[in-house]
């Protein structure tokens, strides 16, 4: 079995969960199974580090973006070994401070984020990073965040991808993600 297929077998399913017709995909058994964690970890960074990415031109990652909240779970490790800062977005009403905010529609619902002013600087290079990428709706809030901050995002990278719901043709910037998940 590839380093791949084994994370796919250790997701969870659960059909009608947080409501009817979503199939809830959990990534929290990769996280119980030591191992599987570091194989999830180190492909991202494989990726990151051999994989030229187009719209960072050469240039450095200087912020990992992280989702609330199972990208909090990702970001943080992430950005200590690219050696480059950690800045959450978080939903509405959680973070102190002057904030700038992006609403959204996600696969079960509506929402809004919040970054805090200051936490990228003008022509900075983000990464956006989260368990699951479904319609896009919560990853392209991110990029707008990221945008109202002066920074760019350079690419967005999930554990999973809904392959059907088509996030891909929502982002501007490249999608990079480990397991697709087709219906
Ligand atoms: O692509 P989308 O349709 O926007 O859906 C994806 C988002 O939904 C899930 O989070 P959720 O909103 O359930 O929040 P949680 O992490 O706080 O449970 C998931 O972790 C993503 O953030
Ligand atoms: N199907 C799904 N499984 C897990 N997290 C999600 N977030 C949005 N859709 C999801």
């Amino acid at each position: 079995m590839s380093d791949v297929e084994y994370l796919k077998s250790l997701l969870g399913v659960h059909h009608d969960f947080p409501k009817k017709d979503v199939t809830f995909l959990d990534i929290f058994p990769i996280l119980r199974d030591p191992a599987a964690f570091e194989v999830l970890i180190t492909n991202f960074l494989d990726h990151l580090t051999s994989h030229t990415i187009p719209s960072l031109e050469g240039g450095k990652i200087d912020v990992v973006v992280g989702l609330d909240a199972r990208g909090f779970l990702l970001g943080p490790i992430i950005a200590s070994r690219l050696k480059a800062a950690f800045v959450p977005v978080r939903k509405i009403g959680k973070l102190p401070g002057e904030c700038v905010d992006a609403e959204y529609q996600k696969e079960y619902g509506k929402d809004v984020f919040q970054m805090q002013v200051g936490t990228i600087q003008p022509g900075q290079n983000a990464i956006v990073i989260d368990d699951l990428v479904a319609t896009g709706g919560s990853a392209v809030a991110a990029g707008e965040l990221v945008a109202k901050q002066g920074g760019k995002t350079v690419e967005y990278l999930f554990i999973i991808e809904a392959t059907f719901l088509n996030a891909r043709s929502k982002l501007d910037a490249p999608l990079y993600s480990i397991i697709q998940a087709d219906g």
